[in-house]
């Protein structure tokens, strides 16, 4: 079995964050661990509370899980501000973590900000040198770049222009686009898209959170970045495709549609 981290914020609603996270390594067969940075009040409608952990806590969580269990790879969501985002820093950097994922967590879909606009800076310079793979989605990218993207070929600029602020790999995230669902990864050297159909609901709450943390479990299970990210977009395709309409706004996707439907618990 390989274990995976989260280091991000709690959903109450159990669409996006720390929930999302932990389902999706279940999903995909790896034991979920979770170093909690602010507790939010939200649900399909919107957030409505953000508490942020005080620093000691969150590097309390992230050390004992380090001197305990070895840890195969760790996704990096909601880190609210610049004290928490340099103490996931130096915990990481001290504890030599591997197959880091970051995934730079701004504003909701329901446009509440998750990172002080203040920390934007500290993410840039603490947490994507760290990263394995950044995965902004069109407005996080357009934040990092200063800069607006309307088209794939934008998408590949902005890839480039992130890559020269640290990380390994880049992946911009397609999903606030219109068309097919695509997304772009760079190393560096090469582009490679990674095309989807664009499923028609608005049950998208959580799609960033869930598919950065199934590149994280893959790239725990040993796959290669561009074989992680391929497995991820059809986790993500198929959690979206059978997303559950719960609540009175933006539901969640589906984590355990394939095994529940093996296991002859979903009757279509
Ligand atoms: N309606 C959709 N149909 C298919 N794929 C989607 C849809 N919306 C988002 N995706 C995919 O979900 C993943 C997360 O993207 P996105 O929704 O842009 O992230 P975020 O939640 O961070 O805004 C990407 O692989 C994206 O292409
Ligand atoms: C606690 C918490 N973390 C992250 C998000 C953002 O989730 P994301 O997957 O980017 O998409 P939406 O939830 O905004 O649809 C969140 N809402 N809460």
């Amino acid at each position: 079995m390989k274990n995976v981290l989260t280091i991000a914020g709690s959903d109450s609603c159990g669409g996006a964050g720390i929930q999302a996270d932990l389902k999706t390594f279940s999903a995909l067969g790896t034991y979920g661990m979770s170093a909690i940075t602010a507790v939010t009040a939200q649900n399909t409608t919107g957030v409505f509370m953000v508490k942020e952990l005080d620093v000691e806590t969150v590097a309390a969580q992230i050390n004992c899980i380090y001197d305990d269990i070895e840890v195969h790879a760790v996704k990096i969501g909601m880190v609210s501000s610049s004290e928490i985002i340099e103490t996931i820093g130096r915990c990481l950097m001290e504890k030599g973590a591997r197959n880091i994922v970051v995934d730079p967590v701004m504003v909701s879909k329901s446009k509440y900000k998750l990172l002080r606009p203040e920390a934007c800076a500290a993410l840039v310079k603490v947490l994507l040198p760290l990263a394995d793979v950044v995965t902004p989605n069109i407005p996080e990218a357009e934040e990092l770049i200063k800069g607006s993207i309307g088209t794939v070929e934008d998408m590949k600029q902005a890839a480039r222009e992130i890559y020269d602020m640290g990380p390994k790999n880049v992946i911009i995230k397609g999903g606030h686009l219109a068309g097919d669902a695509v997304d772009v990864l760079y190393d560096g050297r090469r582009m490679v898209l990674f095309e989807g159909p664009r499923i028609a609901t608005r049950n998208t709450h959580g799609t960033g959170c869930t598919f950065s943390s199934a590149i994280a479990a893959y790239l725990a299970r040993g796959y290669a970045m561009k074989e992680a990210v391929g497995a991820a977009k059809e986790y993500i395709t198929t959690a979206i495709a059978h997303s559950l309409a719960l609540g009175r706004g933006a539901g969640p996707t589906h984590h355990f549609y394939s095994l529940y439907k093996k296991a002859g618990l979903i009757h279509e």
